[in-house]
């Protein structure tokens, strides 16, 4: 799919500021967004407009470098991913922002979402993976992070399926139990699924449907498995040695 070129003429048309502003005020009514920091779609729209690891050419040819990356709930993720994204030249798409944005869109699908998330659950791979080819697409990238996917054996082959390839990396952020408790508790950006009786759930899901993909991938040789424990700057320095020894 990174042959077409319809991400480069998607990218001359943005998304228009009343419709950002709309889908901005039902983020707030969802209570999904901090108030304070709106930064899914912040980060939605950068990626619709940014180069970020574009080759400059308005498309490329070649299938992008793409990393998954995995960890439990709170594990620092999105953390991490932002800091790998302003270091290393990634786009960073997060499987949930999307999802949230869906929601936002106050679409049928997004109701159905919005429903799953509140219950820790898995949202159907066919929705996911759309979502998430269309963004690849959109962002017309050539080293593209996947923050947050594949949750399950089912993401997994789906996206294989849809997107036609596997990633080349899958970074595993490993951190204990309590310590994820305690980053989500404070995590205070307003997220539906940030209450301890949906972490618990979102825990028992890791362990039984995401653990088995991130064993999958170590089978073949592409985990790289982080401790991530310590300041979010300590395991940075470990992200940095990976991203720093690898070819593009
Ligand atoms: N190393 C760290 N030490 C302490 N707090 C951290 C660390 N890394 C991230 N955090 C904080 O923990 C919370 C969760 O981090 P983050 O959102 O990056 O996790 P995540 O893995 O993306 O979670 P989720 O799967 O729920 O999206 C945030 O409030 C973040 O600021
Ligand atoms: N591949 C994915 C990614 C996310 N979801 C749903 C379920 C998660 O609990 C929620 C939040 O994701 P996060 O922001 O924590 O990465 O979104 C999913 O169903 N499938
Ligand atoms: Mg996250």
């Amino acid at each position: 799919m990174w042959r077409r070129r319809l991400g480069a003429l998607l990218l001359r048309s943005p998304p228009s500021s009343s419709s950002t502003a709309a889908s901005s005020l039902q983020h707030r009514r969802h209570h999904l967004l901090p108030t304070q920091e709106p930064l899914a779609l912040n980060r939605l729209a950068r990626l619709f407009t940014s180069q970020a690891g574009s080759d400059g050419d308005g498309g490329h040819s070649q299938k992008p470098f793409i990393a998954f990356v995995l960890g439990g709930p709170g594990s620092g993720k999105g953390t991490q991913c932002t800091k790998i994204a302003s270091d290393f030249g990634f786009a960073h798409l997060s499987a949930g922002d999307l999802l949230r944005h869906e929601i936002a869109s106050g679409s049928e699908k997004g109701e159905l979402i919005l429903d799953i998330i509140k219950q820790g659950r898995i949202v159907p791979s066919e929705i996911t993976v759309e979502l998430i080819r269309k963004a690849m697409e959109m962002s017309n990238a050539n080293k593209v992070l996947i923050d947050g996917f594949p949750r399950c054996e089912e993401n997994r082959v789906a996206f294989e399926r849809i997107v036609g390839t596997e990633p080349d990396i899958v970074i595993f952020f490993d951190c204990p139990e309590d310590e994820m408790v305690k980053r989500l508790l404070g995590r205070n950006q307003g997220r539906v699924d940030d209450n301890i009786e949906t972490i618990k759930k979102r825990l028992k899901v890791f362990e039984s449907l995401n653990i088995p993909v991130v064993d999958y991938y170590s089978s073949r040789g592409k985990v790289h498995k982080i401790n991530a424990t310590g300041t979010a700057d300590e395991i940075f320095e470990a992200v940095r040695r990976i991203f720093s020894s690898l070819r593009f």
